[in-house]
């Protein structure tokens, strides 16, 4: 008997997604971000999709963003469709449920103290797009690491529609990222400018942040 308490693991955590969340931590840890492919299991890709496939046009609204720089538009800068997700659907359901295994695994193996999540559908019909953003600021302290996954049933290099991911202001090329299905981008929010380069066909994609927990007297975390 083995005198060292395994925490326990929750039933439908299976040995592959544990090397998957082992990899995105090493990834954090040595380079601030990790690409893996093929990350989520089939029959996670599947429900999601599903309830992607759900959803209306009319359940889906405009993206907003953090910080508007000067006096460009909102649609300037984003123009895809999002749908939060809470858990109300299978797909959705599934999904908090793997990443909040995600979570316990960052957080036991890189002590990030990650809190709580929240994350939405996000639907960019061909020729959108979404500029070269950050996902939370220093200081704000909110969201901690950002996660994108795909549910395109397949894609290639002439569909377009790359997630880049720049290593600083001053990256010019970046690292594109294609959004084919499975594929899981995990980065440190506060430290990669990224974009979304238009696509030539609709581009579905669920992104996703842990936030630390920032409530104090008059705000209470998570906001929603
Ligand atoms: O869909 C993607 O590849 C990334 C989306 C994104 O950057 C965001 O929603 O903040
Ligand atoms: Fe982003």
């Amino acid at each position: 008997m083995s005198a060292i308490a395994v925490a326990p693991q929750s039933a439908d955590i299976s040995s592959s997604d544990t090397a998957v969340f082992a990899r995105i931590a090493s990834g954090l840890r040595e380079n601030g971000y990790a690409i893996v492919e093929n990350a989520l299991p089939e029959s996670l890709q599947t429900v999601l999709r599903l309830s992607q496939a759900q959803l209306s046009q009319a359940d889906y609204h405009m993206g907003g963003i953090g910080r508007q720089s000067g006096f460009q538009r909102i649609e300037d800068i984003r123009n895809d469709g999002v749908c939060w997700i809470d858990g109300a659907t299978g797909g959705g359901k599934a999904w908090l449920n793997w990443t909040e295994s995600l979570r316990q695994h960052l957080n036991r193996q890189l002590f990030m103290g990650l809190f709580s999540f929240e994350s939405h559908f996000a639907h960019y019909p061909p020729g959108h797009f979404y500029k070269t953003h950050y996902d939370a600021f220093r200081g704000q302290g909110n969201r901690v690491v950002s996660l994108v996954t795909y549910l395109n049933e397949s894609w290639s290099e002439a569909d377009g529609g790359e997630l880049v991911v720049y290593r600083d202001d001053n990256d010019t090329a970046g690292i594109p990222v294609l959004p084919k299905p499975g594929t899981l981008v995990a980065f440190l929010s506060e430290e990669f400018p990224h974009e979304v380069l238009p696509a030539r066909r609709d581009r579905y994609s669920v992104a996703g942040w842990f936030r630390m927990n920032t409530s104090s007297a008059d705000v209470v975390d998570p906001p929603r």
